[in-house]
């Protein structure tokens, strides 16, 4: 069994963790919410910077590409490939221009020879533009036939350039006649490490940028391996698209979902989308714009782990322990000090009071139900203490009372013959105690049945009564005298010597019969008196006194007869 304290504490605490654990779900949740929105906006601002670096870096590269393939002198050498003047003038041009271009390289490609031109920016290729026949059957060759069977007037490419050794972020052109008919392709290379540092390298921790094109394949992205080289030339399906990154099929969904949309939607420039996925088990935020100027999207990863790390919840966690080992503190003194202490001093108080023991200790009495409690049992207690004083006084003098109505004469107020007989052991025992010898007088009313029935049983009852005041005022203060029975009195002398016991007989017998004269019912009495001997028994003792009585009734009553054990004296009045 658990002690009320433990299930206290107990509740108490269960019901704190309760609604720590209520209000942490509930912190968590607006925490959630918080971070859903201040890392959309995060992401909405990282996108539109990060498009904004992007599209900055390039604008004016592939303006720079747009006025090459619209360049007359570029579009005439095009026309007519083996005019050597027209070459002249076309490489001219182009010369110019990658003076101009930021990675001073370029490249034209021609479709009628298939000829490719390329210079960098080293000047390597002065005089020798021209770098190799283009060959639809090699792979390597096969983006630009590629670009011209779609016919797509700008593209971005990134793609290694086996026979140069360098891969580049591709600026493509087509270069087309006045009637739109492709004549070649034209643009010029970004070196793309350099690139990758400025624009994706950014080294913000837990923010991820990269771009994929119209297709979601990865074209800009830090770690090289996830780069979609020659993307254009790539079946649908061998791609290394945007949804590798993620960890769950939802997420995949969901973010290739979100390029569809921003791919229908009208006002697409400038529209960002966002949503939370993982990537390596790690929660991220991820929004994703589309840049139709160059037809590729930008997609910012934010790793909510990094930027918002779990030790921020640290301090937290430590502000509700020390809270709850507080609260639960300040809970158990108050609940010691107010209820449980002052109940356990009930407690003990009560059981107490169940054996009897009505002195209280201090109980301690709190401002509450306990304290009242307390205050009532005190109260109560004593009350119950004062009743049971009473109780037993009252016991105790009924108990006396009785005890001595048990031994008293109601009618004369003398010993009865209880009394007498207890009388009659002591005195035999402190006789034989201290030596003693002692006396008994044993005396009878003459004739008194003609008393009664003559002059009533009232009257009766009144000489009765007059014979004990006598009895009372003839002996001494310690003697002892009680009414046998009837009209018998007897008379217990102790310590006594034979003419003590003679003359005292005598003087009642003289007393009683003077006295009555003047009540006006004269009475005499008849009184055998026996001198004891310490070891003597009491029905002996009475036996002997008994007989001198009867004696004295013999001898014609109104007289005493004294038996000293042998001897007998004999006293008429
Ligand atoms: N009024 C009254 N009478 C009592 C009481 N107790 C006994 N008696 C009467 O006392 C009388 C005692 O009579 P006995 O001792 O037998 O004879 P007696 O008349 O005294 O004659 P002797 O003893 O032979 O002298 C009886 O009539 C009893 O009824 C009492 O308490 N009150």
């Amino acid at each position: 069994m658990f002690s009320l304290k433990s299930k206290i504490m107990g509740l108490a605490t269960a019901l704190m963790v309760f609604a720590a654990l209520g209000s942490w779900l509930g912190y968590r949740a607006l925490s959630n919410d918080i971070v859903e929105r201040w890392g959309q906006q995060v992401a909405e601002i990282q996108v539109r910077y990060d498009s904004a670096r992007l599209l900055s870096s390039l604008e004016r590269e592939i303006g720079l590409a747009k006025q090459m393939a619209s360049s007359q002198a570029i579009i005439q050498w095009a026309q007519n490939p083996e005019d050597p003047s027209l070459q002249e003038q076309a490489l001219e041009e182009l010369e110019t221009y990658r003076t101009n271009l930021s990675d001073h390289n370029y490249f034209l490609a021609l479709l009628e020879n298939r000829h490719y031109y390329y210079n960098n920016a080293n000047n390597e290729f002065a005089g020798n533009q021209f770098r190799y026949v283009l060959d639809p059957d090699s792979a390597d060759d096969a983006w630009f036939f590629q670009l011209i069977e779609e016919g797509r007037d700008f593209h971005l490419n990134v793609n290694p350039d086996v026979a140069l050794g360098v891969t580049k972020l591709w600026i493509d052109v087509l270069v087309r006649d006045d009637q739109g008919n492709i004549l070649g392709m034209v643009g010029t290379g970004l070196n793309l490490d350099a690139f990758l540092q400025d624009i994706v390298d950014i080294g913000q921790d837990g923010i991820t940028t990269l771009f994929v094109d119209y297709n979601g394949a990865i074209q800009l992205y830090r770690d090289r391996n996830y780069i979609d080289f020659a993307s254009i030339i790539k079946p649908e399906g061998q791609k290394n698209t945007v949804d590798r990154l993620f960890d769950s099929p939802q997420d995949k969904q969901r973010i290739l979902g979100m390029l569809e949309m921003l791919k229908k939607r009208p006002d697409t420039a400038g529209a960002v989308e966002s949503g939370f996925v993982r990537i390596n088990g790690s929660e991220h935020l991820a929004g994703v714009a589309f840049l139709p100027t160059i037809g590729w999207f930008e997609i910012t990863l934010l790793d909510l782990n990094t930027l918002v790390p779990g030790h921020y919840l640290w301090p937290l966690i430590v502000v509700f322990l020390v809270t709850l080992v507080v609260a639960l503190g300040l809970f158990h003194y108050v609940i010691q000090s107010r209820v449980l202490r002052p109940i356990a001093s009930l407690e003990s108080a009560v059981e107490q009071v169940r054996e009897g023991r009505f002195e209280l200790p201090y109980l301690p009495k709190p401002d509450n139900e306990v304290g009242r409690l307390a205050d009532h049992f005190e109260k109560m207690t004593d009350r119950v203490r004062r009743y049971t004083g009473e109780l037993e006084a009252t016991v105790a003098q009924r108990t006396e009372q009785l005890h001595r109505q048990a031994r008293v004469d109601a009618l004369t107020g003398l010993k009865n013959r209880r009394g007498l007989d207890e009388a009659l052991l002591e005195v035999i025992s402190r006789a034989e105690r201290e030596g003693n010898r002692y006396g008994l007088i044993w005396l009878d009313i003459d004739h008194f049945k003609i008393i009664n029935d003559d002059r009533g049983h009232q009257l009766g009852d009144d000489v009765l009564r007059r014979v004990a005041t006598w009895l009372k005022a003839s002996v001494r203060p310690y003697d002892v005298v009680g009414r046998w029975g009837g009209d018998e009195f007897l008379v217990l002398l102790s310590p006594c010597d034979p003419p003590t016991l003679e003359e005292l007989a005598e003087r009642i017998r003289r007393t009683t019969e003077v006295e009555s004269k003047t009540t006006g019912v004269g009475i005499t009495l008849s009184i055998g008196a026996y001198y004891g001997h310490p070891s003597e028994s009491i029905d002996h003792l009475l036996k002997q006194a008994d007989q001198a009585l009867y004696k004295a009734k013999q001898g014609g009553r109104n007289r005493v007869v004294v038996s000293l054990g042998g001897l007998e004296t004999s006293d008429t009045n």
